[in-house]
């Protein structure tokens, strides 16, 4: 697939996008260990002409190099020759754009969100009871009940993919693999960093209400 065509400009814009959320999850401590991947899209989604900016693989997200991101096309492969390698979830964000047309696409290893997937894992979501903060999922409905979905975590990275195929949920911009972290998406870097903050408030506010109704 043709990459060529893609101006400078936008090519430029993905990456400064990706490096300003990139710098300011660090500050917040979101990338513990190396771990972690972002992602932001360029070209066209409905010509089915687009390709995505993502981290390369196993850098310490914490500081800025200049090889800190490589871009591939909507199958994961490397876009243009390249000694980096693209993140080993590369696969996961190939799957969310084609599943939802996002513009950005960022994970994130928490403890909140590595307990909270732990806690529901059986009951397969997150429920999240009428809370404000809901609204920045884009969901302006009044005391709204949603439910985010946890999928497995498998260290085969292409067994997760029919997982979040199965359980992505329209209206829901993000899914939790269990034990390991949130993939938050949105139409634009924007849109992006405001879902996952938001699933990271309800997060820590769902589990400090369980602790709360447990009398603990
Ligand atoms: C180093 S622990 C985290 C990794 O196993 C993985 O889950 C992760 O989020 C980062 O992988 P990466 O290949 O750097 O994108
Ligand atoms: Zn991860």
């Amino acid at each position: 697939m043709t990459f060529n065509h893609i101006s400078t400009e936008e090519k430029q814009r993905a990456l400064s996008e990706l490096r300003s959320a990139k710098e300011l999850f660090a500050s917040r401590g979101w990338f513990p260990g190396t771990s972690g991947n972002l992602s932001v899209r360029v070209g066209d989604f409905d010509a089915n002409d687009f390709h995505f900016a993502i981290t390369a693989s196993g850098k310490d997200k914490t500081v800025h190099t200049p090889e800190d991101y490589l871009f591939v096309d909507r199958e994961g492969k490397p876009s243009e020759p390249t000694k980096l390698k693209p993140s080993a979830e590369t696969l996961i964000h190939c799957e969310i754009y084609r599943l939802t047309g996002a513009g950005a696409i960022f994970h994130v290893h928490t403890v909140f969100n590595n307990v909270i997937s732990e806690h529901f894992w059986n009951r397969g979501s997150v429920p999240v009871d009428g809370v404000e903060l809901i609204k920045g999922l884009g969901n302006w409905e009044e005391e709204a009940q949603i439910e985010i979905p946890i999928v497995p975590n498998y260290a085969d990275i292409p067994r997760i993919v029919p997982e979040v195929t199965a359980k992505l949920q329209a209206g829901i911009p993000g899914i939790i693999l269990r034990k390991h972290g949130i993939y938050a998406w949105g139409a634009n870097a924007f849109e992006a960093k405001r879902h996952l903050e938001a699933f990271e408030f309800i997060f820590e506010y769902v589990y400090r209400l369980e602790l709360l109704k447990q009398g603990r």
